[in-house]
């Protein structure tokens, strides 16, 4: 369905990246000011922040969502720096572009369970990536993939005619899950995969991300304050405060010897040790 990506580099490099929205006549707010990072092959960065710390910014720039209309939306330019995802540099994405990256890069917003179209069956929400891409995609082939990221997310076949508010909401970030993965990316961006949900969710998401990681040119970018999960996913973390990485490296090394007073506070909010 789409060219392979470039599997020789880093998934993920972020570099000097400075992000600016530019709607609700905010012009001009400087989400993230020059952050710098790499999540190589195999690796898996969390991203950790008060509310406001440039998170979402970080996640959106990252799976090519630079501009959402209606309630809430908003739109968001990179203003300076760079960022690539499987070498697609996204400073200037033509539409060809961001069709690549799409393709390989699963997102999971943070509102991913409630933004589900409430009119459609979670068969249809699972395999509709796969068709808004190629109408003529054989339908057998699409449902035989839709069941296996079903699996995958550990939901039974039973769910498949369902709607969304049928669900739980912990079902429904399932399915969110499921469709993000339908089209076999390798890099996957998560925005709070966990919070708010039941605690199950959290083991599957460990548990499809270890999966994930059988490919070689897999890399993930988790937004979450779950020190549990990271651990359990062996992840470097990154802090953010004020649209600027003021912690970086493994989660002990952070926490122990904070370079930033935010990075002590946010250790002591989370129980570090
Ligand atoms: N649509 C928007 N329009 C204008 N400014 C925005 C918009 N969305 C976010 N911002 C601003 O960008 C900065 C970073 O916000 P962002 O949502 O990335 O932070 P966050 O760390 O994800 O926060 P939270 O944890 O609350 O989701 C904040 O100053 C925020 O007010």
């Amino acid at each position: 369905m789409n060219e392979s990506p470039d599997t020789d580099q880093s998934p993920i490099v972020v570099h000097d990246l400075v992000a600016e929205y530019r709607n609700s006549g905010r012009v001009g707010v400087h989400a993230l000011r020059g952050v710098s990072f790499t999540v190589g092959r195999g690796e898996i960065l969390g991203v950790l922040g008060e509310s406001g710390s440039g998170k979402t910014t970080l996640a959106r720039i990252l799976a090519g969502e630079l501009v959402r209309k209606g309630p809430g939306g908003f739109d968001v330019r990179i203003s300076g720096g760079e960022a690539l995802v499987n070498g697609i540099a996204l400073r200037t994405l033509s539409k060809t572009k961001l069709n690549r990256l799409t393709f390989h890069t699963a997102y999971l917003p943070q509102d991913a369970n409630d933004r589900l179209d409430r009119t459609s069956t979670v068969s249809e929400l699972i395999a509709e990536p796969i068709f808004a891409r190629d109408k003529r995609f054989d339908p057998d082939a699409a449902q035989s993939r839709a069941l296996s990221v079903l699996d995958a997310v550990e939901l039974p076949l039973s769910v498949l005619d369902r709607y969304p508010y049928e669900l739980s909401d912990g079902q429904r970030q399932r399915v969110a899950i499921a469709r993000s993965l339908v089209l076999g990316p390798n890099v996957l961006v998560a925005d709070e995969p966990t919070a708010g949900i039941d605690v199950t969710v959290r083991d599957t998401v460990v548990r499809v991300i270890g999966k994930l990681r059988e490919d070689p040119s897999f890399a993930a970018l988790i937004v979450t304050h779950d020190l549990a999960v990271l651990r359990q996913l062996g992840a470097t973390i990154a802090v953010l405060h004020d649209g600027v990485i003021v912690g970086y490296g493994d989660i002990d090394t952070v926490f122990a010897e904070p370079n930033h007073s935010y990075v002590a506070r946010l250790g002591r909010a989370l129980g570090w040790k």
